[in-house]
């Protein structure tokens, strides 16, 4: 059967999407990307400093390095990029559909975290980094509006982009439902709830759990919001409620292992 206009044009949006390229840079963003082997690694282009400190991971990758004069280096990045003296182009990654990265099995009670327009990069990267750490299945997070893979988001993951499923989806609200379908339960986490997240946690013991964040100025949106199971908050002990949002994923993330 033919397929309706629409979906062949999303498609094609998506291949769009995927076409395009990114440069990643820093030692450690480089030196994993080259190591992935998922990664599409286009151009490799190095100072002959960072070649020497990047040997082993250049070799396994078999990418044909361009060594830069360090004063010509910025050509490739944004203007002000911390570089180290690596940039690596590539194409973003795939990691496939939320139905089959987060499906429950095994052992280990999953944990996943879920970004609601997260939209600076430095934050994203910090909550790849964090969830790489305690172990959680996927970060998702909407495709618009929320902090695309860059160079600047690889290099604060500093490799966990490469190791940390992160999954951009058409609509938020309809991934939560299909975590819930799965047996998740979804904490929302908003500073001015009342039930403390350790109290939740406990009555989720071995079950898995869906922690939700809010963005850096809005916090999570009233539809969002809505979609939670729970409200519920980091206790705070100062004056100053509110986390910066990658923090507030590391703490429930710790705590959502350890309770
Ligand atoms: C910088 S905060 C957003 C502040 C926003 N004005 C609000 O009212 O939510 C970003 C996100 O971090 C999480 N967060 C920060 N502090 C928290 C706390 N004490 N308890 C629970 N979540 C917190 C929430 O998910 C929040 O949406």
């Amino acid at each position: 059967m033919k397929k309706p206009a629409w979906v062949v044009d999303k498609e094609r949006a998506r291949r769009a999407a995927a076409a395009q390229t990114v440069w990643l840079f820093g030692l450690h963003a480089v030196r994993d990307a080259l190591l992935n082997p998922a990664r599409d690694k286009l151009r490799l282009v190095v100072t002959k400093n960072a070649a020497d400190k990047l040997a082993d991971a250049i070799a396994v990758s078999g990418v044909r390095p361009e060594i830069s004069d360090p004063r010509r280096f910025v050509a490739p990045l944004d203007s002000g990029s911390v570089h180290q003296g690596a940039a690596l182009e590539v194409k973003p990654l795939d990691w496939g559909r939320v139905r089959d990265v987060c499906a429950p099995g095994g052992t280990e009670a999953p944990r996943v975290v879920l970004l609601d327009r997260v939209s600076d990069p430095h934050n994203v990267g910090a909550v790849l980094r964090s969830a790489e750490v305690f172990g959680a299945r996927a970060v998702i997070a909407p495709a618009r509006y929320s902090a695309p893979e860059t160079g600047a988001l690889a290099k604060t993951a500093s490799g966990a982009l490469e190791r940390q499923p992160y999954l951009r989806v058409q609509n938020l609200a309809s991934a939560m439902t299909e975590l819930r379908e799965m047996g998740y339960t979804l904490l929302g986490l908003a500073g001015e709830a009342d039930l403390p997240l350790g109290v939740a946690l406990d009555e989720l013991r071995g079950q898995p759990v869906g922690l939700v964040l809010g963005a850096e100025g809005p916090g999570l949106r009233e539809r969002t919001r809505a979609t939670c199971d729970k409200l519920v908050k980091i206790p705070a002990m100062g004056t100053f409620g509110s986390l910066n949002v990658s923090n507030a994923a590391a703490v429930a993330l710790y705590a959502s292992v350890t309770t």
